[in-house]
Formats: structure tokens, sequence, C-alpha cells
């Protein structure tokens, strides 16, 4: 394929900062292809979304996944690959695509140090065997963190160089020639400059996504949601904000334990759940470092946990913290599977 041709998709004119055409004289667009065609058939697969810190990733998989996030942990503890997130784009007689998102850990944390080791390994596995890789740059930027990430991507799965952040690029002038020596870098199927935060990009990419999915039944059924699912997306988010707090010193086996999530009425909220959660490190160090001074640590930990949870249950929530020490857990069998692992 000519790298120029598949250059495709282009951010929306109104969108992300209002280019137009004229401003990507060069930049061929795609046709537009409606998701969920109406065929009834059923389009199904694996997306990664690769890329360095803070270039949008969590913010794209938002948007794509819309306000269903939903995490089948049981499932996907169950195979390979774990899910992150899934969207549903039915056609009205029962067909449509099911985009499920998968995690790809070496590039979902800071916590770096523990994962340096098998980070090669760990990041190949999960985007061995997907269907499609989003690999997310910030637009007119190419550093040395994603020439490294980019290098653990394998040329054979197709992916999409996602520029997000298309609405902070003042000189739009200057992304042409940056699209085209990013070609020069990897045979990427086709270019996406967005922004993660317009809702017009994020439709197009799934428009695009979707031409790579391979038709197939869904895995998954048009609307999983369960309670179990977002109980574990609770423990997720909070563990996510610890380690990204916390820096590189706290290690890998400190967890998170669900103690309550309860779904309470309420006259001023839509729906507003109660959730109690636990803190679980091997040492007293680790309970005051996750403390920190004055609480200000832990505080911080429940409030950006609490805000991540309501944009992705559309919920009031009210989120508790407690900090455990339970010394050597990891090691102990039985306490494992008793806190969810199996
Ligand atoms: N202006 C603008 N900001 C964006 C866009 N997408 C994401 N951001 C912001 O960029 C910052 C980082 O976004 P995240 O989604 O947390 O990035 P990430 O890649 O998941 O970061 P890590 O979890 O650290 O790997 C946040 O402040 C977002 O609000 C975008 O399209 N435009």
């Amino acid at each position: 394929m000519n790298a120029t041709d598949s250059i495709a998709g282009r951010a929306d004119p109104e969108g992300a900062g209002g280019q137009n055409d004229q401003e990507f004289p060069d930049v061929p667009q795609t046709v537009d292809v409606g998701v969920a065609a109406g065929d009834g058939a059923q389009r199904c697969g694996l997306i990664a979304i690769v890329g360095k810190p803070n270039v949008g990733k969590s913010t794209l998989l938002n948007a794509l996944v819309g306000q269903k996030i939903s995490i089948t942990s049981r499932k996907a503890q169950t195979t390979r690959h774990r899910i992150t997130g899934i969207r549903t784009l039915t056609d009205g007689q029962g067909g449509g695509t099911q985009f499920v998102f998968v995690d790809t850990p070496g590039f979902q944390t800071k916590h770096s140090a523990a994962l340096n080791k098998s980070l090669n390994k760990t990041v190949m596995g999960a985007i061995d065997g997907v269907d499609l890789v989003l690999f997310v740059v910030e637009a007119g930027s190419f550093t040395l963190a994603d020439a490294k990430v980019l290098s653990l991507l394998k040329p054979g799965t197709p992916t999409l160089l996602i520029a997000n952040k298309l609405d902070t690029v003042h000189r739009r002038a200057e992304i042409a020639p940056w699209l085209r020596d990013m070609q020069e870098r990897h045979p990427f199927a086709e270019f996406v400059p967005m922004s993660a935060k317009n809702p017009k990009d994020v439709q197009r990419l799934l428009q695009i996504c979707e031409q790579y999915l391979p038709v197939q039944p869904w895995w998954y059924s048009e609307d999983e949601l369960t309670d179990r699912s977002e109980k574990f997306l609770a423990s997720e988010v909070v563990r996510e904000k610890l380690f990204r707090l916390t820096g590189d010193e706290l290690p890998y086996t400190s967890t998170v334990i669900i103690e309550k999530f309860e779904e309470e009425k309420s006259k001023q909220h839509n729906r507003m759940v109660r959730i109690a959660a636990t803190i679980v490190v091997e040492r007293d160090g680790h309970k005051a470092m996750v403390i920190g001074d004055k609480g200000e640590r832990l505080k911080r930990i429940g409030t950006e946990a609490r805000q991540e949870l309501e944009k992705l249950m559309d919920a009031k929530v009210f989120l508790e913290l407690w900090v455990k020490v339970r010394s050597g857990w990891a090691d102990d069998e039985a306490r494992v599977r008793s806190f969810g692992y199996e």
C-alpha cells in the first residue's frame, strides 16, 4: 500500500480547532463509512491503545467507550487480554460493531521501576493478537519516549497513528510535513489527526477502526455492564491513582479491595454509589507513604479516584478509603485468592 494514499482520517473541520481542507491540502481523506452499516452482520475485535504517558490515552479510551464503561473482570481475567472497555454500536438489525479495548499495562502506569524488567514482554503480550493498535502521540511532536513505544510495535498488526491534541496545535501548516515524516518511521495503516476531546473526531475514529475488525459474532452482550464489573472498575481506578501518586516507591504487590459497593436512592442525583475500599500494603512504611503528610496523599488518591469514577459510572460517588498493612500477603496463596485474584 502506498503510504501517502493511506493517510486517512482528518479531524472534523469544526471540531478540533477549526482546521479545514485548505489547511491539509495534500492529506487525502477517507471515504466516510457509516458505523454499523445496517446489513445485520456483526463485527468484533480487539483494539490496543498505546503511547507514552500523558498523550491522552485514557481520555481517548473513555471517549471511545462512552458512558458505558464495561469491565468484564471474570471473563477478561481468563483470557490473555485484559479488557478495559467495550463499545457496541448496533445497526438496529441485530448487527453492528463491538469494539473491545484491551489494556497495555506498561503504558498505563508510571510505576515503571517494578514493571521495567518485564515491560517489553508485557506490552508485546498485550499487543500480540489484537486486530488493531492505536498508537497515540501529540500532534506535531515525536520524542524519544514515543520512539521507544513505537519500537515495541510489530509491523504485522495494523496500526493507526493517532495525532492527538490537534486543538493545541496552532501552526496547522506544520502538521502535513510532520505526518509525512511520521510515515517514514513506521508502516502506519492510516493517520488520524484529532482531538480526543472532540466527540465528532472520536466518532470518526470509531468509523475508521470498524474497518479493521473482522466479521464475527460479538463476544459480549450489547450492553454489558454488571454490578460486579463496576466494582472491579472501582478497584482498578483506585489502584491506578495509588500508583500514579506514590511514584515508583510503592511495591507493585500493593492491592485494593472493595469492601462495600452500594447503590443508594437519591432525590438529588440520578445515581448514587457508596464505595468503601481498602488499600492493602505490605509494610508500615508503605502505609505511611500512601497516607502521606497529614493524610494529604490518601486524600488526593481518594479525590482523583472519586472524580474519575463519577465520570465513568455517570453517578454521584462517595468513596471511603482505608489503608491496611498485611505483611507478605502476596505470598499467601489462599489470601490472594480471597482477594479475588485467581
Ligand atoms: N487539549 C487537549 N488535551 C487533551 C486531549 N486529550 C487528552 N488531553 C489532556 O492531556 C492530559 C493527559 O491525558 P490522559 O488521558 O491522562 O493521558 P494518558 O496518555 O492516559 O496518560 P498516562 O495515563 O499518564 O499514560 C490530560 O490533561 C487530558 O485532559 C486533547 O485532545 N486535547
